[in-house]
């Protein structure tokens, strides 16, 4: 289906050649002389593009922009201004047209904005269902994740949550062990009280009891008040161990009877306390094989893996990107008072094909690095880290053999062209400099000699060579 270009102009010479010039760029026209004219048939024909002069005698560009803002607010507005407006242009740029283009008119600038505004329109339409979705997941929890892997996993959580057994959580570093351990308690009986979270790993050895259990005053040097441990803390909640593989073999006997006594003692303490927490721990190191290694117990271990839920990494649930781009984007702006609105294609397409070893929490420091640079409503693919961006060649090199005809270099380089170009004749007959007539004609040519040599038995050419041409 073509997109929709409303053009509007009241000199009819300009208005006619603009629409003669769109028709030929593939899209369906219709036109307007000015903005009463253009604003009825926008609401009737709801267009994909809005072209329209600033400076009209009825109804301005300007007067068009404010009106179709109320009426059809996604609709992109590129003016067209002439040399003493640009302050008006200006103007109507923060009052959200998308462009302006200045007169004498630069056609190749023109089908690149037209373009533009359209992709545009397209990353908004996908933003809106991207909103309409995340607003309708995993209610009561912060965990985004709308693909089959995701799902699986709120299968569990669900499952879980009202029970008080034990869940160890495993999946690569940054998976979101941590979100999920707070969604089994959000979606617990125990949501009301707290949710303590303590990781392992961030710990010394030697000052982990002291965490876990808390001391009494004069426990030892520098105890100078009682200190409440973790334990005590999530009294009546839960208690969600990170790294719990980092453990001290120490440690682990006392953690484990503690999970069988429901009772301990403060470092220095003599009387027993008694808790109520359900424990949620995580681990990105195998425990088995940690068990193997004699470096973790294995009554702790069945203790603990009353169940289990595995997060997969997020190379393996790339649906999922989208959506959680679109969550940090919201998050963000609603910390910087931004109003981006949402990530380009191009853009997209880079992050859905990388690999993010740092998962989650890697995706989500992308986007916030890219929201520090962004300075329009979309994150294009120059705002996101170098690293992570396909080489793209852009002024990819032909390599033409010294000694062939001349009139197969310019067929070598006509189809590279168009190649470059997605296929897409328009663009190509434009970059070369020739009219779209002649360039047909040109690949017509190619096409006929390939079936020719095809019909005398020989092989009717590589990937790019004239038969590629012949089918596009
Ligand atoms: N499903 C999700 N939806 C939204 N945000 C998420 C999700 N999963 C993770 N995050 C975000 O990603 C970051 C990392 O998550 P989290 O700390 O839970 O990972 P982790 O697996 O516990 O990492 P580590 O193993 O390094 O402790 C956090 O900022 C978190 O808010």
């Amino acid at each position: 289906m073509n997109y929709r270009l409303l053009i509007v102009d009241d000199e009819n010479d300009s208005r006619e050649a603009l629409a003669e010039l769109a028709q030929r760029w593939g899209y369906d026209v219709q036109t307007a002389s000015d903005g009463t004219e253009a604003l009825r048939r926008a609401i009737e024909w709801h267009p994909d593009v809005i072209l329209t002069d600033l400076v009209m005698p009825n109804m301005d560009g300007l007067w068009l922009l404010r009106a179709l803002r109320a009426e059809l607010p996604d609709c992109p507005v590129v003016l067209l201004t002439g040399r003493g407006t640009i302050q008006t242009a200006v103007q109507a740029i923060k009052e959200g047209a998308y462009e302006f283009i200045e007169k004498p008119l630069e056609v190749s600038r023109l089908r690149i904005v037209l373009d533009r505004a359209l992709e545009k329109k397209e990353t908004m339409r996908e933003v809106q269902l991207l909103r309409r979705r995340l607003a309708a997941l995993a209610p009561g929890t912060d965990m985004i994740g709308s693909g089959p892997a995701m799902q699986r996993v709120f299968e569990l959580v669900k499952k879980v949550s009202p029970s008080n057994a034990s869940v160890v959580i495993g999946g690569e570093s940054g998976t979101g062990k941590e979100v999920l351990a707070r969604a089994v308690h959000s979606l617990s009986p125990r949501k009301d009280k707290p949710f303590v979270a303590l990781n392992c790993s961030a710990i010394p050895a030697t000052l982990i009891e002291s965490e876990l259990f808390g001391y009494e005053r004069g426990a030892f040097t520098g105890a100078d008040q009682r200190r409440l441990g973790n334990f005590e803390l999530a009294h009546g909640g839960t208690l969600f161990l990170d790294e719990v593989g980092e453990l001290p073999l120490e440690m682990q006997g006392k953690f484990l009877r503690v999970l069988e006594e429901r009772k301990f003692r403060r470092l220095g303490g003599k009387a027993e306390v008694e808790v109520d927490v359900r424990v949620i721990c995580a681990s990105n190191r195998d425990l088995k094989d940690e068990i193997r290694k004699g470096r973790f117990r294995e009554d702790l271990y069945f203790r603990l893996h009353v169940f289990t839920i595995v997060l997969p990494p997020l190379r393996e649930r790339r649906e999922d990107i989208p959506i959680l781009v679109q969550h940090f984007i919201e998050k963000f702006n609603g910390e910087t008072g931004k109003h981006v609105q949402g990530v380009s294609a191009q853009a997209m397409e880079t992050l859905q094909s990388y690999a993010w070893p740092g998962n989650i929490r890697e995706l989500r420091n992308t986007v916030e690095r890219a929201m520090i640079l962004v300075d329009h409503d979309l994150i294009g693919e120059e705002h996101l880290p170098p690293d992570m961006r396909p080489s793209r060649p852009e002024a990819a090199a032909l390599r033409v053999p010294v000694g062939i005809p001349l009139r197969d270099v310019e067929k070598e380089y006509i189809l590279a062209s168009l190649q470059r170009n997605g296929g897409n004749k328009a663009r190509t007959a434009e970059v070369l400099g020739i009219s779209e007539k002649t360039l047909y004609n040109k690949l017509n040519r190619y096409a006929a000699s390939a079936r020719d040599r095809a019909g005398e038995g020989s092989e009717p050419g590589d990937g790019h060579g004239a038969a590629a041409g012949a089918k596009l």
